[in-house]
């Protein structure tokens, strides 16, 4: 699934792909800060944040969605990068059950570039996979940081 490091911070635990991330209310100060400007520029509660070190072209994480129950239906997801710049995919999952029809699935990339922020809303948890692939080219270090709206404790 992933080889990359990740931290996390909210008063709730996570569970995601077999990883348990404790709660951790220590929220830096800047971090804090982002999430509290992201939640005043569109409105939604962002309360957690799964904060991803890709330390080089190596590092990566599958494909998956982002639809653990306790992100609710329709989840939002802010994701802001820094650092080195990585291809982030998308591939349409909407009715389609085997990996062998996965291959020729709607397919989205879009290079996340220093700063960039990116905004999944709406039924993207349930109609896409998203991923990081790995790079053949020499790749720096890339923070990703993925704020989310948790409702409970998972
Ligand atoms: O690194 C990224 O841009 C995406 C990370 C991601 O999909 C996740 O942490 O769930
Ligand atoms: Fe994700």
């Amino acid at each position: 699934m992933e080889p990359r490091l990740t931290a996390w911070f909210s008063e709730f635990s996570y569970s995601y792909s077999g990883v348990v991330q404790p709660p951790n209310p220590h929220w830096h100060p800047l971090l804090a800060a982002l999430r509290d400007r992201l939640n005043d520029l569109y409105g939604y509660k962002f309360n957690s944040l799964l904060a991803n070190l890709y330390r080089d072209g190596h590092d990566s994480v599958d494909w998956h969605t982002d639809a653990e129950p306790a992100l609710g239906n329709s989840p939002p997801i802010a994701s802001i990068s820094f650092g080195d710049t990585r291809n982030f995919e998308l591939r349409e999952i909407t009715d389609i059950k085997t990996d062998e029809d996965l291959t020729y699935c709607k397919r989205i990339r879009v290079p996340l570039t220093h700063g960039s922020l990116l905004l999944m809303t709406g039924a993207t948890q349930h109609d896409w996979q998203h991923r990081v692939p790995k790079e053949y080219h020499d790749r720096s270090a890339r923070v990703n940081l993925t704020f989310r709206l948790m409702h409970n404790s998972s």
